[in-house]
């Protein structure tokens, strides 16, 4: 028994600025989210692979992956990613471990993927992520309030790993309540859980704005030249 994967793709990519979701954009000759789901296609503690897509993507998705073993369900998404996710959580079937990993993520490595799967089955909840590289300031009308100490900043990527129980009470408490919020872990903190932390890479980057794409290129090209 391994784990669930439950990816995000049901945004609409507005940053980025295309007419269409920025997780189709091809790179290579391949849409960003194929390449994220390829990852989790080689993972072999990956079991099962659930995806959230707009409602008029939904064919589109489905077609992508028709092919796959492990994608076992496209679900539609909602207007939030928290929507979306919860949407996918509420139609998979049990399961002993999930990890949430956002659609417009395609460098997520197998390392990352490993420490995860191997923290999760004693902590309940890890996500990993950066350190900062900048300094910090926070700001009001314009003048800096105070400088935040950076050794206790941390970027925070997906995936996020959590044990089905509770990222089910989290969600299911984050509805009931109304808590709104921007990473998965965020529900678990609210419940007073500990969130353990792993460490990420920087090549994990989150396809958002254009520059992403440039970066994107580079790595690929990176991992191109040197056979990775
Ligand atoms: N209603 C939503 C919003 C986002 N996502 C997914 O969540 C991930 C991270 O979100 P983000 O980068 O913010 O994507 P978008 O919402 O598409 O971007 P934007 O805010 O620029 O429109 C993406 O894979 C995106 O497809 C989703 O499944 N459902
Ligand atoms: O940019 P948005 O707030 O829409 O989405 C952010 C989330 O996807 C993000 O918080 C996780 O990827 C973890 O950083």
């Amino acid at each position: 028994m391994g784990y669930v994967a439950v990816i995000p793709a049901a945004g609409l990519g507005k940053r980025m600025g295309y007419d269409y979701n920025k997780v189709f954009i091809q790179i290579n000759e391949m849409a960003i989210i194929q390449m994220t789901i390829e990852q989790f296609e080689k993972d072999r503690n990956c079991d099962a692979i659930y995806l959230a897509a707009r409602k008029e993507e939904m064919d589109s998705m489905i077609d992508l992956f028709s092919s796959s073993h492990k994608v076992k369900g496209v679900f539609e998404g909602g207007n939030e990613r928290q929507h979306s996710i919860f949407n996918v959580l509420k139609n998979i079937p049990e399961c002993e471990y999930v990890l949430i990993h956002d659609g417009a993520r395609p460098f997520v490595s197998q390392d990352i993927l490993f420490e995860l799967y191997e923290n999760v089955k004693h902590k309940s909840a890890v996500i990993c992520g950066v350190k900062v590289k900048d300094t910090i300031k926070r700001i009001e009308d314009g003048k800096v309030k105070e400088t935040v100490p950076r050794d206790e900043l941390f970027v925070t990527h997906t995936p996020q790993a959590f044990s089905y129980d509770l990222i089910m009470r989290a969600y299911s408490e984050a509805e009931k309540n109304n808590l709104s919020v921007t990473d998965d872990a965020g529900m678990v903190e609210s419940l007073g859980e500990d969130v353990h932390v792993v460490t990420s890479n920087y090549d994990n980057i989150k396809i958002t704005t254009m520059e992403d794409l440039i970066m994107a290129e580079a790595i690929i090209k990176r991992m191109v030249d040197h056979h990775v």
